[in-house]
């Protein structure tokens, strides 16, 4: 791996990204005739990013719903969210969304997969339901490798009114959270959906972040074609052309519904 590129992914202006974001969120509410913002908060470091960046400015309109399903959510994942909690001093509620995948149990046995994309947008209901309730919007959490990998639940977890940190990689999200202050066990910890026992991003995506970023850095931002980003990266050619495939092959995930050309 070419540790160049990541220094040259990490090495980005945190404070300005931050004050850009943190006027983001304001012009929103403001714009949208809001109330306020709603999020999930998992422990996780994306859900982290967007919490701490409401702290300062938006903490009295801030919502943030921790959403274990008991069955298979760690522990100490609800812990280091509540630790956020009392760290920013935002409004949350604790909701255990067990009871609710439970129930579509009597209508189909789902697979492993079914069923954790299900936790995802059992989420997101609850989510739009505080939303519309309150007149608030939903953020969405997705960050720009999840993005471009598709690596999110259609309508689940990729269902949001706002999406603050699309334009950061998962390593420009490590780097902004040290920024910010998120806690350094959180930082540290591998990136998991938690979908399933077990679950992790790295280990199910075949790639380390390092990896997965130096590579669609420089297919997407840099524009280089396959061969040039697995020599500039230094990555073996059969990565980069998975990675490559995993974007062509989500896209249906970033565009509308496709519609007949005539009516
Ligand atoms: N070509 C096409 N055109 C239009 N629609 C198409 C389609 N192909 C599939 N579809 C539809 O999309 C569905 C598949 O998409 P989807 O339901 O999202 O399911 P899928 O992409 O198979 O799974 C979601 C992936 O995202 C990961 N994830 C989820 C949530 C959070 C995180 C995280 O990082 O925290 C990661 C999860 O681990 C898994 O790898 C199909 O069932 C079908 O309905
Ligand atoms: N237990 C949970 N409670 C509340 N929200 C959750 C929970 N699990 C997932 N989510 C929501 O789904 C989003 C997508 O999960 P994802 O794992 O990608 O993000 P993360 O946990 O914040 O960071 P990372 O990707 O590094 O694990 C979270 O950011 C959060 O908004
Ligand atoms: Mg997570």
């Amino acid at each position: 791996m070419n540790q160049e590129i990541i220094n040259e992914i990490k090495n980005k202006d945190y404070a300005l990204i931050t004050q850009t974001l943190e006027k983001f969120l304001s012009d929103q509410i403001e714009k949208n005739h809001v109330n306020g913002l709603i999020l999930g908060l998992s422990g996780g470091i994306d859900s982290a990013v967007l919490a701490y960046l409401c702290k300062r400015q938006l903490k009295e309109k801030t919502i943030a719903l921790i959403m274990p399903d008991t069955l298979i959510t760690p522990k100490s994942e609800t812990e280091d969210a509540l630790k956020m909690i009392a760290l920013t001093g935002i409004e949350y509620k604790l909701i255990d969304i067990k009871p609710i995948v439970n129930e579509y149990s009597m209508y189909v046995e789902p697979n492993n997969l079914a069923k954790g994309n299900l936790r995802a947008r059992v989420r997101a209901n609850i989510l739009y339901y505080y939303a519309n309730s309150k007149n608030y919007l939903v953020l969405g959490s997705s960050d720009k490798s999840e993005y471009l990998l598709g690596y999110f639940t259609k309508y689940g977890d990729g269902a949001s009114d706002i999406t603050p940190i699309i334009s950061l990689y998962k390593l420009q999200v490590r780097e902004i959270a040290k920024y910010l202050g998120v806690p350094e066990n959180v930082i540290a910890k591998r990136s998991s959906p938690h979908l399933w026992k077990e679950h992790e991003a790295e280990e199910e995506l075949g790639a380390s972040y390092e990896e997965i970023d130096s590579i669609l850095y420089c297919l997407f931002d840099k524009k280089k074609s396959i061969g040039e980003t697995a020599e500039l990266t230094q990555i073996d050619k059969s990565l980069v052309e998975k990675i490559y495939s995993q974007n062509k092959n989500s896209e249906h995930k970033r565009l509308p519904a496709p519609k007949p050309d005539r009516d």
